[in-house]
């Protein structure tokens, strides 16, 4: 593991572990939640506790009243079954246990037919901020809250559809982009300030501070075909985040056929990270001290 990525809690996402024999045809697991250890559980609650008194006021209301309505609280590492049972009464999605990242057509084959799957092991006490792949607090505490909101549950499945078929049509790298910066690294603006909805954030604690506190990164308007363009950083915090005006902006990319975008970037140059265009709606211009001071560490 590369010492960058040992500072900042990121989650390492898309390296999907294609070559480990699959567990089952779908990857799925049982969850084993009477196998949870004392010490496994003592992780659960440090990083509930922490994190739920930090995201007050960071975390967009969506996420707070999936939080609210979802059987998962400090004490205990959640019980899958339980979760779905509310889940599906509510939006129709459940959580299923996987052992790690699973290849994409399966990851997307899972989300199109609303089953999340969510790593089942914790991260160790020695590394609470340190994670190499996504455990039960990353998807569990990070993604299935907003699973609740029935505008993003129908996103969520309209991604898993589209993946299916950009992974056809070659075409994965540009959704996966908007998959990272929609739902792992996502920010909504609110009536009360800028909010988080993205899970790679909402469950680290150095980038809940990071992205709405520090002046480094750029914060810019969400645009579809700029955010499909445009590279990510897996190895510490994002130098962009792309702001959407609500949720409900989502709706229009479940409508959206992507072939003729996916023609019309394809002859356009990628974009870097830290890029800023003249014709991105800039919400706050960073001063990219973070990354650079990095870049000469
Ligand atoms: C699809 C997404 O871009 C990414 O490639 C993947 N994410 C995940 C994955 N597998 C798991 N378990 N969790 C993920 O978040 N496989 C692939
Ligand atoms: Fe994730």
């Amino acid at each position: 593991a590369n010492a960058a990525s040992a500072s900042t809690d990121k989650v390492k996402h898309g390296l999907a572990a294609a070559d480990a024999a699959p567990p089952s045809p779908d990857w799925t697991i049982d969850q084993g939640w009477a196998n949870y250890t004392a010490e496994e559980h003592a992780v659960w609650k440090t990083l509930f506790e922490r994190q739920t008194k930090l995201l007050a006021g960071r975390a967009c209301d969506a996420f707070v009243a999936g939080m609210r309505d979802l059987p998962m609280g400090p004490d205990e590492i959640p019980d899958f079954r339980k979760l779905s049972a509310v889940l599906m009464q509510q939006t129709g999605w459940q959580v299923v246990a996987v052992p790690g990242l699973v290849p994409d057509e399966v990851f997307f084959e899972h989300l199109a037919n609303r089953r999340f799957p969510a790593g089942n092991f914790i991260r160790k006490p020695h590394e609470l901020d340190y994670l190499e792949e996504p455990d039960v607090f990353h998807d569990v505490f990070g993604h299935v809250p907003m699973l609740m909101n029935p505008v993003f549950a129908d996103y969520i499945q309209a991604y898993g559809a589209g993946g299916l078929k950009a992974h056809r049509q070659g075409m994965l790298k540009n959704l996966a982009r908007v998959y990272w910066y929609t739902v792992e690294f996502g920010l909504v603006q609110q009536a009360d300030g800028l909010r988080i909805y993205g899970a790679g954030i909402a469950s680290s604690y150095t980038e809940s501070i990071f992205c709405l506190d520090d002046a480094s990164p750029n914060r810019i308007r969400f645009e579809l075909e700029r955010v499909m363009r445009t590279n990510y950083r897996i190895d510490d915090f994002q130098e962009v985040y792309f702001v959407l005006n609500n949720l409900e902006e989502l709706l229009e990319l479940d409508r959206i056929d992507f072939s003729p975008i996916y023609a019309r970037i394809q002859a356009q140059p990628e974009l870097q990270p830290g890029d800023v265009l003249d014709t991105d709606q800039v919400l706050h211009r960073g001063t990219a001290a973070y990354h650079s001071a990095k870049r000469h560490a």
